[in-house]
């Protein structure tokens, strides 16, 4: 009789030595110890590294680098020194034509994953890249403590809540850094209290600074404990004395210990609420809670994918499902008879409807509601869409909404999705009614192990 081999069981803080195999699904080294999975953040393929145990889970092993004992040809010098401890530079180790190529492999395995019949039949393109693959974040969202002595801001260390204090990132554009350096130093001056989340006491949580690239205008939020700001006016007052760029400061009320960063209230404090950026030659605002993507460069090119895979001929009724502020629609609405688009986020909504009259767009309507509510109201009312392009959260599309699609089934279809697990889940459902022609992966967060791509459909 067959009896499964016991897994080796390791202790927390004892070394191993190992080769790593290959790069998982979160950019981490991946290895095996007696057959066991290891996973350690920072290795790269071939090679051979020596690791410290952090947990021996079930199934698999976490650890961490501890030496390298032989380097892979494609290990570069990260740009940033605190590259391996925080979250959102898996990638910064690795040469940038690997990482292009991870990306594509990435969506590669999770697609072959499901394997269902007929769906392997697609074209995976190569990983269109960045020029320049640094200095391209337009939104710096930092966690604001106290070390005790001072004030720091920055991201958490891996699976932890310490906060490693930022003083330069090379994934950031460089004005967010400028600014965000320079209003936690005021911050600082001004004593006013930041967040202790041990004590759940403190003022400030998180400061946010959103940069428009093709204005330089920049948007700083306090996200807050409660509504009391305390030093209002001279914090107010010296941004506006030392920070020109800054030309809109807002303040979200985020009460308690919550993983979530956002709260529910928003109030404006100064300047204008909205900041503007420059999209495929569409001026569009932006409010404080509207989704933006966060590499501009990229978004053009990725928008560019998505608008030749509709190939649109001016007749279509567009849905532009999952809108943010209405950029996908509003850049093609003069290729279209018409665009109709959705989010569930108000102030987005209210963005695009805002940013449509801003460029003079007569054509287009965006609501606010879920995109599985609302497109099958519209098909009640008699409206029926003849294009349709999906750019949903990592969660991908509710099951209704996909039952939606598979009942109109529109000519044109586009899918563009930011998480290839949740990708590969619809198009199972989605490979139904239609084909993959093709799936073009485009690198909008380069050095990091996110992956973004378009998926051109064609009707069966
Ligand atoms: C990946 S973003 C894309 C935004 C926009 N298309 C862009 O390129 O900037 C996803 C958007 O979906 C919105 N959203 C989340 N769940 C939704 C739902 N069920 N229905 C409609 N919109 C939703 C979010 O508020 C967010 O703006």
């Amino acid at each position: 009789m067959y009896t499964k081999k016991p897994q080796v069981h390791v202790n927390q803080g004892e070394q191993l030595k190992l080769t790593i195999k290959r790069l998982g699904i979160n950019g981490e080294g991946i290895g095996y110890y007696e057959h066991k999975l290891v996973f350690v953040p920072g290795a790269l393929p071939t090679e051979k590294v020596v690791v410290n145990v952090i947990e021996d889970l079930h199934n698999f092993i976490r650890a961490e680098l501890v030496e390298i004992l032989r380097k892979s040809d494609d290990r570069i010098q990260p740009v940033d020194d605190y590259a391996n401890d925080v979250g959102g530079f898996e990638l910064e180790n690795l040469a940038y034509d690997k990482q292009l190529t991870f990306k594509r492999d990435v969506i590669k395995d999770s697609l072959e994953k499901y394997k269902p019949a007929g769906y392997r039949k697609y074209k995976l393109r190569a990983t269109i890249g960045m020029e320049h693959p640094v200095h391209y974040r337009n939104k710096a969202t930092f966690q604001v403590r106290s070390d005790g002595e001072k004030v720091i801001a920055g991201l958490y260390k891996h699976r932890s809540h310490t906060v490693v204090d930022l003083k330069t990132s090379a994934l950031q554009y460089p004005l967010t850094m400028k600014v965000m350096r320079a209003v936690v130093a005021i911050i600082d001056e001004l004593g006013i209290p930041v967040y202790d989340e041990e004590k759940n006491a403190g003022i400030i949580k998180t400061v946010v600074v959103r940069a428009a690239t093709a204005t330089d205008q920049v948007q700083v939020t306090f996200i807050t404990q409660s509504k009391k700001l305390l030093k209002k006016r001279q914090l107010l007052e010296r941004i506006a004395a030392e920070l020109p760029e800054v030309v809109s400061i807002m303040q979200n009320v985020n009460p308690g210990k919550t993983s979530l960063i956002w709260g529910p209230e928003t109030i404006h404090l100064a300047g204008k609420e909205k900041i503007t950026e420059v999209l495929n030659g569409l001026s569009f605002d932006l409010s404080a809670r509207a989704f933006l993507q966060v590499n501009p460069e990229m978004t053009e090119v990725l928008y560019q994918e998505a608008f030749k895979a509709l190939d649109l001929t001016g007749k279509e009724k567009l849905v532009d499902a999952y809108a943010g502020v209405g950029t996908i629609g509003l850049s093609v609405a003069d290729k279209v008879r018409e665009v109709r688009g959705m989010d569930t986020i108000k102030a987005a909504v209210d963005d695009a409807n805002a940013n449509a009259i801003k460029n003079g767009i007569m054509n287009a309507i965006y609501e606010v509601g879920e995109a599985e509510s609302l497109l099958p109201l519209w098909i009640e009312d008699g409206w029926r869409p003849t294009a349709l392009i999906v750019d949903p959260p990592r969660t991908g599309l509710a099951d209704s909404l996909i039952k939606t699609i598979l009942d109109i089934t529109p000519k044109k279809f586009v899918y563009i999705s930011c998480n290839p697990s949740t990708l590969a889940r619809d198009l199972v459902k989605l490979t139904r009614k239609y084909n993959v022609e093709y799936i073009q992966s485009v690198d909008l967060m380069p050095q990091t192990s996110r992956c973004e791509c378009v998926v051109k459909f064609k009707k069966k």
